[in-house]
């Protein structure tokens, strides 16, 4: 075994991680980063970037099939080919990490891939060699998918999102599990390139996580764009024989599907980690960390992992505030009063800060206001293709909002104006003296004010 002395050893280059090392290494510590697979994590090669191509692509088969209604004859005969090659070729370089590598490499880190693991305070070991690291280290090791007790299961070659984004062929049917972002954002592509999709929701609605009205308004779409959806049901055993799935599902139904796609939450890399080492627990889901990402001695944690959200903004913006501490430069430390989160489907389904319901379990002394974004006269002029929603979470007491939705066409770029509202608790008095453009989306957002009442 060979011991190497270092400054910094950074575990799992998700997004953050490979950031937070770049920023290390450019500053002129000695950075060790180590990643069993590659280097980008989940988001470049299995996650953000190859999804929202596919996203990309079935929102044109959708403008294309709007456009008879609005400007004459239009018609697509879909095919994946052009998707699986834009994934395959520029988005992920054949899921190859080299740029990403010599990137790092290139601001004088060292890249190591293998599977590392704490072995005591400041100390990782890869692969027969350990590091000790005289500043410590940094865990970002992300998730994987989570695959649900269902019977049967484990023994049938389901996709996850890791296969889903790898498709060159296209199904004719597909059962989703999972009616989260990732079920929801899949689904939809899918069906609009065709594929009999039907979702099996284990909650009682779609991205439980939002609004109920943005659920509602989502599962109308789903319903327009022929998607089946099943709520508050389990898959309870499923069986592969001669290319096709059988599912037996928790209301006593059987549904069979040439494909499924299993998008049921994530399980964290936390695992076989040594987190015992440092007197952390192995089992737990989340690593606590303080507002400086600091998980113990010589140790932050980022990224999915943390716990405040699993998403790519995250943990970049946890990214830049742990690479402060580990540099001991100060400024912000972090706060999660104002996360953003988009759900690419087409209508965007977009949230910051709290619903009204998490608003409510907070004792605030909640006022919400709500305007249905086709009936503005931007929605009115858009016509099809036009479904939204705005609404408004107001801290009654504090005259300043504390969450916003809003779904709709670019309904996360409309989100940016709100996130600056609840992130610098900007009074509501003040939002409603601005002037908003005639006639925009984000123009509902002073309907929505208007509705919070006087
Ligand atoms: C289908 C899909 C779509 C998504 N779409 C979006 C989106 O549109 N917008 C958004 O903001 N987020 C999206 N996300 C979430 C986003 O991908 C993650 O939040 C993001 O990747 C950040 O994760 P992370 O930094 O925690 O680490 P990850 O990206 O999960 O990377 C962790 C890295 O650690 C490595 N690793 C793990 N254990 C070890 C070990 N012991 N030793 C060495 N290496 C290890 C892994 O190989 C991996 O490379 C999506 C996710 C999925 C699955
Ligand atoms: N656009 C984005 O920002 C984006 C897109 C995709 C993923 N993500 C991130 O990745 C995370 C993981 O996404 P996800 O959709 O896998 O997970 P999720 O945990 O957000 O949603 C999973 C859904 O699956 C359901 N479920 C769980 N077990 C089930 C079962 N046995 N049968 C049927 N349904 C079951 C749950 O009720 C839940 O609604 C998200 O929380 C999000 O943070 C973000």
């Amino acid at each position: 075994m060979t011991q190497h002395e270092v400054d910094l050893v950074v575990i799992g280059a998700g997004p953050g991680g490979e950031a937070l090392a770049n920023g290390a290494a450019k500053a002129g510590l000695e950075v060790v980063v180590v990643d069993r697979h590659l280097v980008g994590g989940e988001c470049p090669y299995y996650g953000c970037i190859p999804t929202k191509m596919m996203v990309r692509a079935s929102d044109a088969v959708a403008e294309v099939r709007r456009a008879s209604s609005l400007a004459g004859d239009a018609s697509i005969v879909p095919s994946w080919a052009p998707v699986a090659t834009r994934i395959d070729e520029d988005a992920t370089t054949h899921w190859d990490d080299t740029i990403a590598v010599d990137r790092l490499q290139d601001a004088g880190a060292t890249v190591r891939h293998g599977v590392a693991r704490l072995a005591g305070v400041g100390t990782v070991e890869v692969d027969g060699d350990t590091y000790v690291a005289r500043r410590g280290v940094v865990l970002n090791t992300g998730t994987r998918p989570a695959v649900p007790p269902v019977e049967g299961l484990e023994g049938t070659p389901f996709w996850t999102n890791r296969d889903a984004v790898r498709v060159t062929e296209l199904p004719g049917s597909l059962v989703v599990i999972g009616g989260g972002p990732i079920g929801c954002e899949l689904a939809q592509v899918f069906a609009r390139f065709g594929v009999r999709v039907t979702v099996v929701q284990h909650g009682s609605r779609l991205l439980e996580v939002n609004e109920p009205e943005a659920s509602e308004l989502l599962a109308q779409v789903f319903a327009e764009d022929g998607i089946r959806v099943l709520t508050s049901v389990d898959a309870t055993r499923a069986a592969y024989a001669d290319g096709a799935f059988t599912l037996e599902l928790s209301n006593g139904e059987r549904l069979t599907a040439d494909k499924v796609l299993v998008a049921a939450g994530r399980t964290p890399n936390l695992d076989d980690l040594g987190l015992e080492t440092v007197g952390l627990d192995p089992t737990a889901r989340t690593i606590p960390v303080d507002e400086w990402l600091r998980a113990g001695e010589k140790l932050w944690a980022i990224g999915d992992v943390t716990g405040h959200g699993a998403f790519t903004h995250m943990s970049m913006y946890q990214s830049a505030i742990a690479l402060r501490d580990v540099l001991e430069q100060g400024g912000e430390p972090a706060r999660y009063h104002a996360v953003p989160h988009v759900t690419f489907t087409d209508p965007e389904v977009a949230g910051v800060g709290m619903t009204e319901q998490a608003a409510r379990d907070a004792g605030l002394n909640v006022r919400t206001g709500s305007t249905d974004l086709a009936q503005s006269s931007r929605g009115f002029t858009h016509g099809p293709g036009g479904h939204g929603l705005v609404k408004v979470v107001e801290d009654a007491d504090r005259g300043v909002l504390v969450g916003a939705t809003v779904v709709g066409p670019a309904g996360g770029e409309i989100l940016g104006f709100l996130a600056v509202a609840v992130h610098a608790e900007v009074p509501v008095a003040t939002l409603r003296t601005m002037i908003y453009a005639y006639p925009t989306f984000h123009r509902a957002i002073e309907s929505a004010l208007a509705d919070l009442g006087d």
